[in-house]
């Protein structure tokens, strides 16, 4: 009889120890039976019979993780804090049963890509070294670069990842690609269809995939013969998980690179500054087309002000394209009394409810809890109760009732539910069937229409206020993002509200010296200079969640390598009926917090490394 450390995919628990009559090769995924249930499982290593009765392996699949594969699973669940079988649980495995039948065919690589001169040393820059940034503007062409080391790639019989923040970027990304690379190009998201996904699976497996692209998850793919990552906008946030593992894409396909000796290609405009003073970089300055692009400010407080009025009212006028950012979706954010000061609060977390007029209520963002829209104060029986905080539903009902016969739609999560309207919603503004759009982060990213000559963008003061250190570095990409999508081809002009003209006019067309002032600010005190690690509680008793807290933080007070910065309430104190509370870690090294924490660990305890939240 042979034994077998087995993990769990995505148990959080350790590893158990089951028996088989077979010799099984480390990383073959198995199927098990655990406390009267039949789950799977990864063979970690073979043992010695142990002295308790031990069960057997029901099943073993062809489907096997590499040694790389368990590399990485084991960096994973060391540095973010989760179970080997949590890692796991985010990778594909190899099938040990297919053979790639597709090495030659399909290779229809056309028409071939010219690069500018420019480009073209950009291209070389990058390929000189293992990891690198293309600090390129906006659409300074950085798609067409990562395109031309595809093609290489394919050349020399490799094959590249492309990750892509969001899944709203994937349309676009695989229709331009398609067009260039055929059937060579494989999309990956949480969104396929069951078939589209077996399809992409297959490819994947056989090898006809050369290009594999999609939101963070396409890079645990089983990809045979890696050549390339390249992480597109890496400075973006949606590449850091918000749940276990809380891993960040751009630092796994960093420490990718290393493990499978490949090229990492990390590309932004507004490249993070942590990239940018850890990697050398490629200065990619202009736009590919020398189009202009006028800033405009108006102090004010965010709403659709005469200027803007007056400016969006011109862009339909010459049958041009407009687009108009803001932070916050529903039509308000808040709901507020105005004779007692009553703010209307989600029952179960501590955050003001949303207005929806659409479903006449007011929700939660947090917990989707909701209630009708109350006609008076629930406190003093007022009628008095005023909305603030403008969102993206609002401002399409006012641009609506301003002016007739135009196309207006609302981009945000509430509209774009599905792959299919996320597409459609694309094309429609592609095709100028959509004068104006209206969205939240999700307009910002990386889309390549050439019609736009007017952006908007409120809200941004509320990002620059955030209690958060990152909060300067986000409202500012954040703008650079947004005008960005205008001007691509044409000129444009782009309309900033807000009462902080001189930062963000003394940085837009210098990211470079925002990043060098940056660096003063976050020195001694933040990252890239320091780590840091944030510690969640989190239960339905507050007192449970505040003694954990305290216990684990008296105990984390004896490694004097690691400073605790603060710990106590969360900024948001309840969410969905639990109560929350932090502790936050600085270190220089990350190895010194692992230790600590990994010495002082409590159940209760969810290890947040290099976190990017803070309410
Ligand atoms: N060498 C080239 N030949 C032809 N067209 C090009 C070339 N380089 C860039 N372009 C065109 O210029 C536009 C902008 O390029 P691209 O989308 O690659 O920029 P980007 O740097 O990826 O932009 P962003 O950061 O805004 O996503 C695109 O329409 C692209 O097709
Ligand atoms: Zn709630």
């Amino acid at each position: 009889m042979n034994y077998y450390n087995i993990t769990l995919l995505n148990s959080p628990l350790d590893a158990f120890t089951y028996q088989s009559q077979n010799t099984i090769d480390i990383g073959t995924k198995v199927k098990v039976k655990f406390r009267n249930r039949e789950v799977y499982g990864v063979v970690l290593a073979s043992c010695k019979e142990p002295d308790f009765k031990t069960s057997d392996i029901l099943e073993i699949s062809d489907s096997i993780y590499s040694q790389k594969q368990i590399s990485l699973a084991r960096f994973i669940s060391t540095y973010y804090f989760c179970s080997l079988g949590e890692a796991f649980g985010v990778m594909l495995p190899y099938e040990s049963g297919v053979h790639s039948h597709a090495e030659h065919g399909n290779e229809r690589v056309l028409p071939q890509i010219t690069l500018s001169t420019k480009q073209n040393e950009a291209l070389e820059f990058l390929k000189k070294h293992k990891t690198a940034l293309l600090f390129g503007d906006t659409g300074s062409g950085k798609t067409e670069i990562y395109m031309k080391y595809f093609e290489e790639m394919m050349e020399q019989k490799k094959r590249s990842i492309f990750l892509m923040p969001e899944i709203s970027l994937t349309p676009q990304m695989n229709q331009r690609l398609h067009k260039h690379f055929g059937d060579a190009v494989v999309m990956w998201h949480s969104k396929l269809t069951p078939k589209q996904k077996k399809e992409s699976l297959r490819k994947i497996h056989d090898g006809s995939a050369k290009i594999i692209a999609g939101p963070r998850s396409a890079l645990f793919l089983p990809v045979k013969d890696l050549g390339l990552i390249v992480v597109d906008e890496e400075h973006d946030e949606s590449y850091k998980s918000s749940s276990r593992p809380r891993y960040n894409a751009r630092d796994i396909a960093i420490y990718m690179g290393k493990i499978y000796d490949v090229g990492v290609v990390l590309g932004s405009a507004t490249p993070s500054l942590t990239t940018y003073v850890k990697f050398p970089h490629f200065r990619l300055r202009g736009g590919h087309f020398s189009s202009k692009k006028e800033f405009l400010y108006e102090r004010s407080s965010e709403k659709l002000s005469p200027i803007i009025l007056n400016s969006l009212q011109k862009t339909l006028e010459a049958k041009e394209q407009a687009i108009l950012f803001l932070p916050t979706r529903a039509n308000f954010k808040y709901l507020i009394c105005s004779d007692c000061g009553h703010t209307y609060k989600c029952e179960f977390c501590s955050v003001g409810m949303s207005i929806h007029h659409k479903t006449r209520s007011i929700n939660c963002h947090y917990c989707n809890f909701a209630l009708s829209i109350p006609q008076e104060c629930s406190e003093c029986k007022s009628p008095n109760l005023i909305s603030s905080r403008l969102g993206t539903a609002e401002v399409v009902k006012e641009i609506q009732s301003e002016f007739d016969e135009v196309n207006v739609e609302q981009f945000d999560r509430d509209v774009i539910t599905t792959a299919n309207k996320l597409k459609e919603a694309l094309k429609r503004f592609n095709d100028k069937e959509i004068d104006i759009l209206v969205g939240t982060q999700m307009i910002s990213k990386g889309h390549d229409y050439h019609g736009v000559s007017l952006a908007v963008v409120l809200g941004l003061d509320n990002m620059l206020n955030m209690s958060d250190y990152r909060a300067r570095e986000k409202a500012l990409s954040t703008l650079v993002q947004v005008a960005g999508r205008s001007g691509r081809k044409e000129s444009a002009k782009v309309l900033v509200q807000t009462f902080n003209e001189d930062f963000f006019n003394a940085y837009i067309e210098r990211y470079e010296d925002f990043l060098e002032d940056e660096k003063e600010y976050r020195k001694e005190l933040y990252p890239p200079y320091k780590k840091l690690c944030r510690i969640l509680f989190s239960h339905k008793n507050g007192i449970k969640a505040s003694e954990a807290m305290q216990q684990m933080q008296e105990s984390l007070r004896r490694f004097s390598n690691v400073e605790i910065v603060g710990f106590g309430k969360c900024g948001i104190e309840r969410v969905a009926d639990k109560y929350r509370f932090e502790i936050l870690l600085r270190s220089d090294k990350s190895t010194d917090i692992i230790k600590a924490i990994s010495a002082c660990k409590n159940t209760m305890a969810e290890v947040d490394m290099d976190p990017i939240e803070f309410g």
